[in-house]
């Protein structure tokens, strides 16, 4: 992960971010340890994922459970949904330390919550471990189909981010036809895999890079795919470079070697800092897909197993994402601010006229 900043005080950075609550889970038979952040629930529940992630320190996972729960609230609210925002970290490595034990200790903690916080799958968890935290609280998404649950929402999200794209290929290149153009994804993994098979249908010229080197030789194979090295990624010269693994990696150093037209991909929080380098991406003219408005393909089909919708309806709300870039990148040109300003803007005001319609009975 990339260096971040690291909370000095606890309250301070509450404060700062606005959340409401951060509940420390601590279980020394499961060896859990996990972090559940609520930041707002003006417009519904808080609904998040639980990344599961051997962080390389306490302060490290505190800071990205933060920053990832107001990620959620302004996500739901710029996706139009009646959900608020929260996240939770698992500290450890999924590959050696995810037992049914720990998760169902954690499913635990998230049903003492209430319904406060709804969980979901994201980095390091699967349809399987929501199942397993199913069986302790009703309080989750994404569980298997085959017992009620929405399954991997990967597909939707990946979908979502190619209505992103499509609206910022039209916003520069006036259409939205991407055949021709090529495209480096960062991270192959559930949403990124997905990201590539759709890439691959546009007649797109795909570089996928990976930390592991196995898997992008696998993909790459699949779906006729460039293999490129993680160290190499930024020294390619493709239109879009779309992020689908951890955050903060568009930072000084990266945007001085972009040479790309468009960001555009389904990792959380892109931008190690929104005001600092959102803006150095203005000053560079690339164009910048707020992360939260186009990788709501997740946290929309967490709500329709929520509202029990149809597949027709879940499809719909996220292909509606093409429309909510559009209308980020409309704003942002108007008043001449950065697009994750815009965006932040849009969602803070829906966010602002729900709390009074919510205040006045
Ligand atoms: N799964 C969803 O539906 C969903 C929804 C919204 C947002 N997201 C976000 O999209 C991103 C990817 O999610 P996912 O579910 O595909 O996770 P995943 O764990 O399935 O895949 C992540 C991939 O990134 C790779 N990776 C990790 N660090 C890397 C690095 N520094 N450089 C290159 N590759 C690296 C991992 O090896 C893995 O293959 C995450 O930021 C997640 O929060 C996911």
């Amino acid at each position: 992960m990339p260096e971040q900043h690291l909370p000095e005080s606890i309250f301070n950075e509450l404060n700062a971010f606005g959340h409401k609550k951060v509940v420390f889970c601590s279980d020394p038979d499961t060896n859990l340890k996990a972090i559940i952040a609520i930041h707002d629930t003006t417009l519904g529940p808080a609904f998040g994922g639980v990344r599961m992630w051997a962080y390389r320190t306490e302060g490290e996972a505190l800071d990205d459970v933060l920053r990832l729960a107001k990620s959620m609230t302004y996500k739901a609210a710029i996706a139009g949904l009646n959900l608020g925002g929260g996240y939770s970290v698992i500290i450890g490595d999924s590959r050696q330390d995810k037992t049914e034990a720990l998760l169902r200790k954690y499913g635990r903690f998230v049903k003492n919550l209430n319904g406060e916080f709804i969980a979901a799958e994201d980095v390091g968890t699967n349809p399987r471990d929501m199942e397993y935290i199913k069986m302790e609280t009703s309080h989750v998404t994404g569980a298997p189909e085959n017992i009620g649950g929405s399954g991997d929402p990967s597909p939707i999200t990946a979908l979502g981010v190619l209505m992103g794209i499509k609206a910022c290929t039209r916003e520069m290149y006036g259409s939205d036809s991407l055949t021709g153009k090529s495209v480096i994804v960062q991270g192959i993994g559930h949403v990124g895999e997905n990201l590539v098979r759709l890439l691959r249908d546009e007649n797109v010229k795909v570089y996928a890079s990976d930390i592991n080197e196995e898997r992008v030789i696998q993909i790459s194979k699949k779906y006729g795919a460039q293999p490129v090295s993680n160290n190499s990624i930024f020294d390619i010269d493709a239109d879009i470079y779309a992020p689908c693994a951890m955050g903060g990696t568009v930072n000084t150093q990266t945007i001085a070697k972009l040479k790309c037209g468009i960001i555009a991909g389904s990792a959380n929080n892109q931008l190690l800092d929104e005001k600092v380098h959102g803006q150095m991406l203005v000053d560079k003219g690339i164009l910048f897909a707020p992360d939260y408005v186009i990788n709501a393909g997740g946290i929309i089909t967490g709500y329709s197993e929520l509202m029990n919708f149809n597949k027709k309806r879940t499809l719909q709300l996220t292909e509606n994402i093409y429309e909510a870039t559009r209308n980020v990148l409309k704003l942002s040109k108007a008043e001449n601010i950065s697009t994750i300003n815009a965006a932040n803007k849009i969602a803070e005001k829906r966010i602002e006229d729900i709390r009074k319609v919510k205040s006045s009975y």
